[in-house]
């Protein structure tokens, strides 16, 4: 029988009504006690690492989660993770840099409603993990959620309230889950030796682009932020107009050494600056990066985990243009 450890964070899965709201404060031997006959399938051990609503991680905790799983890593065949929704995908692109080729499952779920609840979302996320995990030849970071597998680094939260709550953003669904019937549309690569980093940079700004702001709002940034992720519009590109240049902004920018990556704040389709003049003459003139087809969690976890190893250019630009758990493929 396999043997699969569940780590609990908190998140609303986990979450009882308090006089302030919702809270974290089921434990997890607890709520295994709603998954009936569980233990008729696999081993199953829990382990609460964590007890925070998702809005209340940081990178810390990412190495936290990162090296509490390197410790018991040969000790169990797949791993859970309860989280909370709201920065869920920012968690499974961290885990997804932070653990590289593992060759077991390490799945994250949660749910929109308590598991506690009489209408609840938790327990068929909780029984759809358990199953994928079981099943043959799965490896890799996932976010299981309401019957859907996707890949840790193309998850995106895109209902703030609904049970479908998660998006696979420019990349197939790995795998559709329906009670034991798992079709599972990405195959999984044979992996290498599992590695693990526990060096993240946490300091990335994101700035989100609206007509009317000022440019100096880079200075600012650039005085307090090593690396700074641009959400520009479309396929990307940013103001050049003498009123707003956000364009010279750059200059100084990328001569202190501050790395830039454009994004889109359009969800899908990703960039391609070279289309337009708003974009091809940022590309031209100055040392910047572009996120391409990664979502913007993967884009600012990613220079994150690169920037924990390395702040020169050269070397930054490799590592973010270099395919880790499928976040890119242009
Ligand atoms: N559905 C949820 O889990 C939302 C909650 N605020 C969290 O992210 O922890």
């Amino acid at each position: 029988m396999k043997k699969l450890l569940m780590i609990s964070t908190g998140g609303t899965i986990a979450s009882t009504l308090t006089e302030d709201g919702l809270a974290p404060g089921i434990k997890p031997e607890d709520m295994l006690n709603y998954l009936n006959g569980v233990e008729n399938i696999c081993k199953i051990e829990t382990h609460e690492l964590l007890n925070i609503d998702s809005t209340n991680i940081q990178p810390e905790h990412w190495i936290e989660i990162t090296g509490f799983i390197k410790r018991v890593y040969n000790d169990y065949d797949a791993f859970i993770i309860t989280h909370g929704t709201d920065t869920m995908a920012y968690t499974s692109a961290a885990l997804s840099y932070m653990i590289q080729n593992p060759d077991k499952p390490i799945i994250l779920t949660g749910s929109q409603k308590p598991i506690n609840m009489d209408t609840t979302d938790a327990r068929k996320n909780l029984k759809d993990s358990i199953a994928y995990a079981l099943s043959e030849d799965v490896a890799g970071i996932y976010v299981v959620f309401d019957g859907k597998a996707i890949i840790g680094t193309r998850a995106r939260k895109t209902k703030t309230k609904s049970f479908d709550a998660f998006e696979s953003i420019n990349y197939p669904i790995a795998a559709f889950i329906d009670g034991k019937r798992i079709a599972k549309y990405v195959r999984n690569e044979k992996k290498g030796p599992v590695e693990f980093y526990e060096n993240i940079y946490p300091n990335i700004f994101l700035l989100k682009l609206a007509p009317g702001m000022q440019p100096d709002v880079l200075d600012y940034i650039g005085d307090k932020y090593e690396g700074v992720v641009i959400e520009s519009y479309g396929v990307g590109g940013l103001p050049f107009e003498d009123r707003r240049n956000f364009q010279e902004k750059l200059e100084s920018l990328t001569a202190k050494g501050r790395i830039v990556v454009i994004a889109s704040q359009v969800m899908r389709e990703g960039s391609d600056m070279s289309i337009y003049e708003v974009g091809f003459k940022t590309m031209k003139n100055y040392n910047v990066l572009e996120s391409l087809d990664m979502t913007i969690e993967s884009a600012i976890v990613k220079l994150m985990w690169i920037m924990g190893q390395t702040k020169e250019f050269k070397e930054v630009k490799e590592l973010f243009y270099k395919k880790i758990n499928e976040d890119i493929i242009y």
